[in-house]
């Protein structure tokens, strides 16, 4: 296989384009907006396919004439047999629909209805011949794929990327000739698409400079551009221009004082690889060695603020339009400009602020009516619904979110959408809301991954963007935010992990939160005290029952002289009684929630009468033999009755974390948090952590409720841009039952095998890693001994042989207790059961022992770890939390 890479390098000037019918393999084509108004064309010019020649697969496809009477959008698509195909049949170009075409300028510009030749970009890309080796031979026939396409193969290179490969002397190189050429001109540009994280497959557009050509094509990948060494090469320093690699012994020659960034000397006044603006200001962990503290802060500062790191404003489309500097510069210097602006194509709703990547969901609200780009299209979003906002189709997510918030969204209606999110229907006057304004708005928007207003002004003190003190204006500062999904079956303890998270990463509860628990916290309290009162209930029968019986068994006159006298030990009041008569009533018809803790003012005094009965204290004595079992945590609350139902209680932290739930719902929940300092952190060495703590890296939990899942977890939909699933599983639920929808009762474990099986074969994640977390660890140590793990029939097989003579000395590493064997083997159980669904992705696994805050920590600092790993793509195949290493040969 011979790379790509090495064999082709420009194409002609475009000064001079070759006709394609001079014979030659090549052709500069040109490309410029335009707005198709014509019938369908139906010249024959076969399909051209630019090729970025150093970041492969970049080719583009490129729509020509003869293309458009069945394909619009998108023009430029990033290079793959199937996207090829797709979108040749099932699109129709509709007159008045825009779009960025490339073709031969000289032949075909008259027919084509050009509008906008001046904004015209030269392209370079190779034409191929109508034989059709890398492309449609001939658009009028359908059947014609890429019949070039066997020799096509994409491969993973040795640095991650991937690459393109074509079979030595096969046909291809035919159509693409080896010659080189070069293109003079600042104005020049190739397209691209690079294969960024979250950018997979998105077009950008970088910028052509020869002089950056030749640097990339001699950068010798796997060694150090400067001693040819590949040595201790695993750490190295990479220059945002050509991508060559030092090592550590090279950089500082190689780079000399770094007055752009990371730049290696020649490359100084270059403008950077597109593909690596994201790490623009992200310092490199052989940096750090190399230089100071201070050093690295200098040399980041520069690298995001020197002139030629800039964005070129030409690489930035908004509506259609590609923006000159003033746009630019407009753009990012409002009031709320667009975070992690990169070259590319977005959309933008004058009206209301939305923006959004072209195709895409609204991404973030930025400040309104900027003079910028052209108006918006209605197919902007490709939003698939009958429902606009400010002339645009929105997306299903925004469906949703209307809809949850409350807005009527029957009879597709088109709505006006202003800045301040107040919204009214088109035809009519009068201001029906404010989208904003909606309860619960915020949060499902988070969830939805659906932008919500930039906060208000700035408050006096916060400081002000000023580079010189080194802070930097917000569109250089590039928050990277991974969200996680924590979902699990009933009682798996994701709320309680959710909560955890929020007390170990200081992310206060809100006062609304506050209010909501507290009222959990008192229902709950009602419902304790309804299974106590029914307990008494019965004690108090059998106590009568047997007195009877007693009284039966006695011999002689006695026997039916007089009545028993019934008052016991668990006797009360009538008063009492009337109302635990009502609170079982209640209870029983599960109506706790909805008179609880609503009228707990006018139930506090009896609350405490209760609480002080002897005939209530006797029962609490003997809570262990209950039918209705207390939860663990009931003691907990039940203990404090009287101060939890007074009207002032106010719940600590602790209360907190023990009460059941965190919104009234019980459903969905979000958090944002960012990893504090930490003295210790098991994962990584004390230089990764100044990284680690960037504040610019943060994570986005989502707790979702099982039961919130919907039929076959359809609305899994909604969480389409998770980045990591938390799946939770309760280590105990091995022998416990529950009845599920149909009433019938299932083993709990297997319930959660199956809720398990649903979300990772779901197509909204398939591809997605997961994490299982094994959850309440601690009470399995105390159960295992009292309940074989053998109850559940999926673990029918656990025999762990256990060594009886353990010595003082044997590490639990040499010799695991029986509950770190059972935690292994659920753990393989698991990941062999992934394994077969999924093929090849990985799950990782840790645990969670116990309700102190802190017991999550390393779980999630493990997601931290992970979406790293995910992102420097590793060549490991196993991975799993030092602390929580699950060894298939320690059961056995
Ligand atoms: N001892 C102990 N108890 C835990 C642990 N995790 C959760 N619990 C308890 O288990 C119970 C269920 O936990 P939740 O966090 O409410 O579970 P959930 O997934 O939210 O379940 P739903 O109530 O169905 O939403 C609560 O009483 C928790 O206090 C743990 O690691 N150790
Ligand atoms: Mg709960």
């Amino acid at each position: 296989m011979t790379s790509l890479l090495r064999k082709f390098l420009p194409s002609p000037s475009p000064k001079s384009p070759k006709n394609r019918d001079d014979g030659d393999d090549y052709s500069v084509e040109y490309s410029f907006a335009v707005e198709y108004s014509g019938p369908p064309v139906s010249h024959d010019i076969p399909l051209v396919v630019p090729i970025d020649f150093d970041r492969i697969p970049t080719a583009s496809v490129v729509v020509t004439a003869s293309m458009l009477s069945n394909l619009s959008l998108p023009v430029v698509q990033p290079f793959s047999k199937s996207n090829l195909l797709r979108n040749k049949l099932s699109r129709e170009l509709k007159p008045g629909s825009k779009a960025d075409i490339s073709t031969n300028l000289a032949s075909h510009s008259g027919e084509l209805g050009l509008i906008d030749v001046e904004e015209g970009i030269p392209k370079v890309s190779h034409g191929i011949d109508s034989s059709g080796t890398l492309g449609f031979s001939d658009s009028r026939d359908d059947s014609q794929e890429l019949s070039g396409s066997s020799e096509v193969e994409e491969d993973l290179r040795d640095d991650g990327e991937v690459g393109l490969d074509l079979d030595e002397g096969e046909s291809c190189s035919r159509a693409l000739s080896p010659e080189i050429h070069s293109i003079e001109g600042e104005e020049d540009c190739i397209s691209v698409a690079t294969r960024e994280s979250s950018d997979v497959g998105r077009e950008l557009t970088d910028h052509y400079d020869p002089e950056i050509f030749r640097r990339r094509a001699s950068v010798k990948k796997g060694l150090c551009n400067r001693c040819n060494q590949r040595k201790q090469f695993t750490k190295k320093v990479v220059c945002i221009v050509c991508g060559a690699q030092y090592c550590g012994n090279c950089v500082v020659r190689a780079m000399g004082s770094m007055p752009e960034g990371r730049k290696c000397i020649p490359c100084i006044g270059l403008p950077i690889d597109e593909s690596k603006r994201g790490s623009l200001g992200k310092s490199s962990w052989m940096l750090r060695q190399l230089l100071s503290d201070s050093e690295v802060k200098v040399v980041m500062r520069f690298e995001i603020s020197c002139k030629a790191n800039q964005l070129p404003p030409r690489l930035i489309h908004v509506n259609g339009k590609p923006l000159c500097h003033e746009e630019l510069v407009v753009l990012q210097t409002c009031r709320n400009p667009p975070k992690k602006l990169r070259p590319g194509k977005y959309w933008y709703d004058k009206v209301s602020g939305f923006w959004g990547k072209e195709g895409e969901k609204p991404c973030q609200i930025i400040s309104a009516q900027l003079a910028v780009g052209y108006q918006i299209s209605l197919e902007a979003s490709n939003g698939d619904t009958n429902i606009r906002i400010n002339n645009r189709k929105i997306t299903k997510a925004e469906l949703w979110m209307l809809q949850l918030a409350g807005i009527q969204c029957e009879g597709a209606p088109h709505f006006w959408v202003s800045a301040d999110g107040s919204y009214q229907e088109e035809g009519q006057n009068n201001v029906m809301g404010k989208i904003w304004d909606k309860v619960g708005i915020k949060l499902v928007c988070a969830v939805l991954s659906l932008p919500t207003p930039p906060k208000g002004t700035n408050p006096s003190g916060e400081e002000v963007a000023n580079p010189a003190n080194g802070v930097l204006p917000n569109f250089l500062q590039q928050k990277t935010l991974h969200k996680l999904l924590l979902v699990g079956c009933d009682k798996s303890g994701t709320s309680t992990i959710f909560k955890q998270a929020k007390m170990v990463y200081n992310v206060p509860f809100s006062e609304d939160e506050r209010q909501s628990i507290k009222l959990q916290i008192q229902s709950s309290l009602y419902g304790y005290l309804g299974i106590l009162l029914e307990g008494r209930e019965r004690f108090e029968e059998e106590w009568l029952t047997e007195m009877r019986r007693k009284r039966s068994d006695e011999p002689g006159p006695s026997r039916s002289c007089g009545n028993i006298n019934e008052e016991n030990i668990y006797s009360i009041n009538p008063r009492l009684k009337a109302f635990s008569d009502w609170l079982l009533e209640v209870v029983i018809s599960g109506n706790l929630d909805s008179i609880f803790p609503a009228s707990s003012r006018e139930y506090a005094p009896l609350i405490e009468d209760i609480w002080k009965d002897k005939a209530f204290q006797a029962t609490y004595d003997r809570r262990n033999e209950l039918h209705m079992p207390l939860p663990r945590i009931a003691n907990y609350f039940l203990d404090r009755a009287v101060e939890i139902s007074s009207t002032d209680y106010d719940p600590s932290d602790t209360d907190i974390l023990y009460a059941e739930g965190i919104t009234p719902s019980n459903g969905l929940a979000s958090m944002e948090f960012s990893f504090p300092k930490s003295t210790q952190d098991s994962f990584m060495d004390a230089a990764d952590q100044i990284h680690q703590n960037d504040p610019l890296l943060s994570f986005q939990l989502i707790r979702v409720h099982a039961s919130s899942l919907g039929e076959n977890c359809k609305w899994l939909e909604m969480f389409e841009d998770t980045d990591l699933v938390l799946y939770c599983v309760s280590l105990t639920d091995y022998d416990q039952f529950s009845d599920n929808t149909n009433g019938v009762s299932s083993n709990k474990m297997l319930e959660s095998k199956k809720l398990f099986e649903s979300i990772v074969t779901h197509p909204t994640f398939h591809q997605k890693n997961v994490l299982l977390i094994l959850n309440k660890f601690d009470l399995l140590e105390e159960k295992i001994e009292q309940t074989p793990l053998t109850q559940c029939e999926w673990f029918h097989d656990f025999n762990p042989v256990i060594s009886h003579n353990q010595s003082s000395t044997s590490s639990s590493y040499n010799n695991p207790s029986l509950a770190q064997r059972a935690f292994n083997y659920i753990a393989v159980k698991f990941k062999k059961l992934f394994f077969s669904l999924t093929g090849g992705r990985k799950l990782y696994v840790s645990r969670v022992t116990g309700l102190e805050p802190d017991c999550v920590d390393e779980a999630l600092r493990y997601t931290r770890e992970i979406l790293k790993w995910e992102e420097e793509k590793p060549q490991l195949t196993l991975h799993e939390s030092s602390s929580c290493s699950v060894n298939a040969s320690s059961y056995s």
